[in-house]
């Protein structure tokens, strides 16, 4: 326990390099992922059971929501972040945890925090992981079914992303309505493999991904906190990075439908709607889409974090308020 009280865990006695087995693999079974006959892997439900196992063994709570930090909300090693501000938490570093992968992006701080938000028990997931740095979609969304596991009923993922729509400013917020998922479009998805009926069905519907009540107390909630002004409704979609968009690449984006542009967000929201958490998603929008030849202005992730640092702490008060608002909601059910 570190002066400030929080809990970090070192993983003493768990596998190195985030795979943990009881030294026994079975048939098709490797680090705890299930290999199919055309190479393409997942994890297997025992191995995500042990892992949400791990956790629950060492966490005094039971998190209700799951909330993903993206670049905008503190997935970065800085002071004051949400995961923070998080009272009685405890920190799990990802490198501890049995099969999760590690986080590889410079910076990224790559850990669960587990604690209390509005006075509800929840999970942040500081840092995400991205289909750039190498990772398979299913893996990059993996956290997700863990948190299911532990009893998360709700997920709020955010993200940072360019804003296309003309009528978004640098530090505005778009609610996700809806997503285009494109790298599906490519046969590239997270639930492609054996399914397995635990986690949900093997043909999801996707057309009411975005919970509508939710979205609309979101509007709410920044309407009371003075961000009347600044806060979006609209389509995000995700491209698998790392590179930042060519102009004619936004122009097709735009004409697609699409309002903002990200690297993330929608295989964890495909992962969450299959196994039937409530999905509630924003971006925060960090740079404007270039969408002419004749700037010399570049997107750049130093931008990107700059935003991100200057919106936290009106971010995490808007966070704040949705999770308190998702917790008495159920309570008067
Ligand atoms: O989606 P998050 O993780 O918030 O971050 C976004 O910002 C980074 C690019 O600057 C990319 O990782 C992109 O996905
Ligand atoms: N793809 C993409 N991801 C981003 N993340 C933050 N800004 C952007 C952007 O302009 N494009």
């Amino acid at each position: 326990m570190t002066s400030n009280g929080t809990h970090t865990f070192n993983g003493n006695g768990v596998t190195k390099n985030g795979f943990h087995h009881n030294g026994k693999a079975t048939n098709g079974e490797k680090n705890g992922c299930n290999e199919n006959s055309t190479n393409e892997m997942s994890y297997s439900y025992e191995a995500l059971q042990e892992t949400a196992d791990y956790l629950k063994n060492i966490i005094p709570l039971v998190p209700k929501v799951g909330i993903i930090c993206g670049s905008g909300l503190g997935a970065y090693w800085h002071e004051g972040t949400l995961a923070d501000a998080l009272d009685q938490k405890t920190e799990v570093p990802y490198e501890v945890i049995p099969n999760f992968p590690p986080s590889t992006v410079k910076g990224h701080a790559g850990a669960l925090v587990f604690g209390y938000l509005s006075d509800v028990p929840v999970v942040c997931m500081k840092g995400r992981f991205h289909y750039y740095e190498g990772y398979p979609l299913w893996k990059c969304a993996m956290p997700v079914r863990v948190m299911k596991l532990l009893g998360v009923t709700h997920l709020l993922a955010t993200n940072a992303a360019g804003g296309l729509n003309p009528n978004y400013k640098v530090g505005d917020i778009m609610l996700v309505k809806d997503h285009i998922n494109l790298m599906g479009f490519a046969g590239n998805n997270p639930l492609q493999g054996p399914n397995d009926e635990r986690f949900g069905p093997r043909f999801p519907p996707m057309s009411q991904a975005y919970d509508r009540k939710l979205m609309n107390q979101a509007k709410k909630i920044a309407n009371d906190l003075g961000l009347g002004g600044n806060i979006h409704e609209g389509v995000y979609t995700c491209l698998g990075g790392p590179n930042f968009e060519t102009v004619a690449e936004l122009r097709a984006l735009k004409v697609l439908g699409a309002d903002t542009v990200g690297m993330s967000t929608v295989h964890e929201v495909i992962t969450a709607r299959h196994c039937d958490l409530t999905v509630l998603a924003f971006s925060l929008i960090t740079n404007e889409c270039i969408v002419d030849y004749e700037t010399q202005e570049m997107a750049n992730h130093e931008e990107v974090l700059d935003v991100g640092k200057m919106r936290q702490v009106i971010l995490q008060k808007f966070v704040g308020k949705i999770v308190d608002y998702i917790s008495t909601s159920e309570n008067q059910k």
